[in-house]
């Protein structure tokens, strides 16, 4: 199995940071991992995933009028979030060696967005705050199709739309959390997907 990216694909993942702050990028990591990732999501679902809240420490709370999916954060110990754990770290140091970012530690969640479920426009980092510099969203529904609706929206600072991304089976979105707004619409199956955040020392888990 492998468990780094290549130089040149961290080369592409630099520059497109550098120049635009996102990039969306297809079939990075072999199949039989999207698979088994995707598998652990199904066979969990009722068990260990629990409704999403929002907000931060003691502000946290449930509102479901802003999101609607279930996740369970990843550990290392369980081999299969261990893969993907793996291919973050190697992310991590190469985006650092490139950039000097400084990305610190990775904190990341399966989510579970159920018919009828979405997460309205927010953005992932208050500014300033050096929380989460850097978010990824990787994505795996492999029947994905267009009326199943539940695309991932990224906007500009201004709220202009930039791309409208379907979630599709091994696709992995990284932009500058700080950045871009953006929003799950509403999907009409079930739609599975790990978002996760870069951090900087000394900062807090949680949004
Ligand atoms: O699943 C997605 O497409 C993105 C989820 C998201 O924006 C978040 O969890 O902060
Ligand atoms: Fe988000």
């Amino acid at each position: 199995m492998v468990c780094e990216f290549s130089e040149s694909v961290l080369d592409g993942i630099a520059d497109a940071i550098v120049d635009r702050g996102y990039i969306c990028i297809d079939n990075l990591f072999e199949p039989e991992v999207v698979a088994r990732l995707r598998d652990k999501v199904f066979a969990e679902a009722d068990a260990t995933f629990k409704p999403a809240s929002i907000g931060r420490g003691q502000e946290q709370h449930r509102n479901t009028d802003i999101r609607r999916d279930s996740i369970r954060w990843l550990e290392p110990h369980c081999a299969v979030d261990n893969s993907y754990l793996l291919l973050m770290e190697s992310l991590k140091n190469g985006l650092n060696r490139r950039l000097f970012m400084g990305l610190f530690d990775y904190e990341s969640h399966y989510a579970l967005y159920r018919p009828g479920a979405f997460y309205k426009k927010h953005v992932d980092a208050l500014k300033g705050s050096q929380n989460r510099i850097l978010t990824t969203v990787f994505f795996m529904n492999p029947e994905w199709q267009p009326d199943h609706g539940g695309v991932l929206k990224l906007y500009e600072e201004d709220d202009s739309l930039i791309e409208e991304l379907a979630p599709l089976m091994g696709r992995l979105v990284i932009f500058l959390s700080e950045r871009f707004p953006h929003e799950v619409m509403p999907t009409n199956v079930d739609r599975a997907s790990i978002a996760g955040w870069f951090r900087v020392a000394g900062s807090q888990h949680g949004f």
